[in-house]
């Protein structure tokens, strides 16, 4: 089995443990009584390349990124050095994240939250929208393609905005046949774990301009996201870039200003 394969078997063992607890009937009811989603796609709008900061303690390809004490502490920080979106890794065994960790950064910031797991199932996209995610994560790779549309529609249909994540032309191509408005290219290959960021500059420029572009995995500071940018990224998602910093918000600030900058190419919406 691949990674991609090993992680989605013990994320649906989690899930049928929750699923056990909790009956989809009743967190649907749950879910709608949640406040509604902010629109992150009017806040990856902004003619500034964005950054999307992420909450990640490890990751199966780095093992230990950041202990992470306080989840909460963290986001406030990358909310005030100018985070358009923060992603929170939820999926526990490889990343160390949970929904407590969603929920602990959901009752402190304002910005629009993405929900970061491997999202198999509609019971895992009212759950996101139960603890007030703006945004879900859907990996093509992880879907057969009715389910990926199905999922897709349920994610809008509640109000929330899809990232749609690619990683070579097939699965771009399937991400725009479901109806993807915002399409994440990561440089990581999910199946080997293997980075390469010039996989953004080959899939890119054949995406309708509309479709909003998010660079994927792999920023080390402000020259790979002007890279990106060049390229024609809206903005880029940092994990470890970030959390393995001494000093997370000075570094998403540096991120931010670069994204700001002038000089910074813009996308040509
Ligand atoms: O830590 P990095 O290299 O900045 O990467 C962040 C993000 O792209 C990465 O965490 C990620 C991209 N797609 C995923 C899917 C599942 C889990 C994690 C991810």
């Amino acid at each position: 089995m691949s990674v991609l394969e090993d992680i989605v078997a013990d994320v649906r063992a989690d899930l049928a443990e929750r699923e056990a607890a909790l009956p989809l009937d009743e967190l649907k009811r749950r879910a709608a009584e949640a406040p509604p989603p902010r629109d992150a796609m009017a806040a990856l709008h902004d003619p500034a390349i964005g950054v999307i900061a992420e909450v990640k303690r490890r990751s199966p390809s780095k093992g230990d990124l950041a202990s992470i004490a306080d989840p909460a502490a963290l986001a406030k920080d990358y909310e005030e050095a100018g985070a358009k979106v923060i992603s929170v890794l939820t999926e526990q065994r490889r990343f160390g994240g949970s929904l407590a960790d969603f929920d602990a950064v959901r009752a402190v910031v304002d910005v629009p939250l993405l929900r970061k797991d491997f999202i198999v199932s509609p019971y895992q996209v009212h759950e996101a929208r139960m603890h007030g995610a703006d945004m879900v994560l859907l990996i093509v790779a992880a879907l057969e393609q009715n389910a990926l549309v199905s999922l897709l529609d349920r994610v809008e249909s509640l109000g929330m905005t899809a990232l749609v994540e690619v990683h070579n032309a097939e699965e771009a191509d399937r991400a725009l046949e479901a109806g993807a408005r915002v399409i994440g290219i990561n440089a990581r290959n999910l199946h080997t774990l293997e980075v390469d960021r010039d996989v953004f500059s080959r899939l890119a420029p054949g995406l309708p301009t509309e479709v909003l572009k998010i660079a994927e995995s792999g920023v080390r500071g402000p020259g790979d996201l002007m890279a990106y940018a060049g390229h024609g990224a809206d903005a880029v998602l940092v994990g470890e870039g970030l959390v393995a910093s001494d000093d997370p918000k000075g570094a998403l600030v540096k991120l931010v200003t670069a994204g700001s900058h002038p000089a910074c190419p813009r996308p040509s919406r």
